[in-house]
């Protein structure tokens, strides 16, 4: 290779990169900001916020999301009750556990990992968290509040997706978002938010017939399905902004696994014009976003204790 070409593949490596939006590096940030923020809320006389977390049975994506969690719970100075059940739980003893939770003051937050076993109606569940604790936004109130507009706790992995559209856009007024993926925990209140943006959005599942065309047609796509891989270069449309929200472990050359998602990266990357990478994206903003529900979540909770007392 010439001294020029060699430069040339550098600046065009450079451009490349510069596309990649830094969610690790934004979820820190958020993550600092939550951290003075606890102390703040702490040195003011208040209780240290609690997060609980259930993980029922053991799904490979919640396993990260564990694990990743208690390191920066414990790096804001945040508690962390980790309730582990084996897979065979009833929905009653789980709802057992949650009323539990409910009433128990050292808690501010409560968070059942999705997916649930079979036996377990996560409606049922969701539903059983308190309001002012469902720091995942999952229950009819929260999930309600959110599509009337009105304020409460938004869903954690769609409100880190919004930080980082928001770090690439300005103003999304007007521009066609299109999500694949229509569940209660992203697709569904990522919609919501787009909405709340001014954009028009397209929501695409299991059932619609010409997904790839729609994703064709998106100024923001939005990717959260679970299938590895689903979204090939030639689905994007030139300079679209790319979320990709999928976690599926593969195995990895090296005998070991790695994290993929949704979006075929290396194909998406050179038509993109801005993507989120997996790992490093998506997952450090849900967990940053957790703790700043939690924080919102003690914050209220006091708020009502003074006035009562
Ligand atoms: N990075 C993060 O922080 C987070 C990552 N995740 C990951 O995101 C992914 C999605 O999670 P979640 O929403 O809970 O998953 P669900 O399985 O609950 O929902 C997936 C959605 O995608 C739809 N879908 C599945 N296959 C296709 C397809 N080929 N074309 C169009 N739509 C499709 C499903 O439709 P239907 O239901 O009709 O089958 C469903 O609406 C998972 O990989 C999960 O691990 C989840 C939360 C946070
Ligand atoms: N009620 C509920 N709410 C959720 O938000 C929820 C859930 N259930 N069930 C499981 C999924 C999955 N999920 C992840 C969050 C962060 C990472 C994460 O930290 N990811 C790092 C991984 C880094 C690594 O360990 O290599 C990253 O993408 O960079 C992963 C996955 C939340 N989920």
């Amino acid at each position: 290779m010439s001294p020029l070409s060699s430069e040339k593949h550098a600046e065009k490596h450079a451009e490349l990169a510069s596309r990649i939006i830094d969610g690790k590096g934004i979820a820190r940030a958020l993550t600092d900001q939550v951290g003075r923020d606890v102390a703040a809320f702490v040195d003011d006389g208040n209780v240290l916020p609690g997060l609980a977390v259930v993980l029922v049975g053991n799904d490979p994506a919640s396993e990260v999301y564990v694990k990743n969690k208690a390191i920066q719970t414990h790096r804001v100075g945040m508690r962390s009750f980790m309730h582990m059940l084996p897979q065979s739980t009833s929905q009653d003893e789980l709802l057992d556990l949650i009323a539990q939770l409910n009433v128990n003051p050292k808690i501010h937050g409560i968070l059942v990992q999705l997916p649930l076993p079979a036996q377990i109606d996560p409606v049922v569940v969701t539903n059983a968290i308190a309001p002012h604790k469902d720091v995942d936004g999952l229950g009819e109130v929260n999930a309600g509040r959110l599509s009337l507009g009105i304020d409460g706790i938004v869903p954690c992995t769609p409100l880190g997706c919004l930080m980082l559209l928001k770090s690439v856009h300005e103003d999304m007024t007007g521009k066609h978002a299109v999500v694949i993926g229509a569940s209660n925990l992203v697709g569904k209140p990522m919609a919501q938010l787009l909405l709340k943006e001014n954009c028009t959005v397209t929501v695409a599942h299991i059932h619609t017939r010409n997904t790839k065309e729609l994703a064709r047609e998106a100024d923001i796509l939005v990717v959260a399905t679970g299938k590895s891989g689903l979204v090939r270069g030639d689905w994007i449309k030139p300079g679209a902004t790319v979320i990709d929200v999928g976690i599926t472990r593969v195995p990895a050359e090296n005998g070991k696994t790695r994290l993929v998602g949704d979006v075929a990266f290396d194909e998406a990357l050179p038509i993109a014009g801005h993507i989120t990478p997996v790992p490093g994206g998506v997952g450090p903003m849900t967990i940053a976003c957790l703790l700043h529900n939690t924080l919102q979540a003690a914050k209220a909770t006091h708020a009502i204790v003074g006035a009562s007392s």
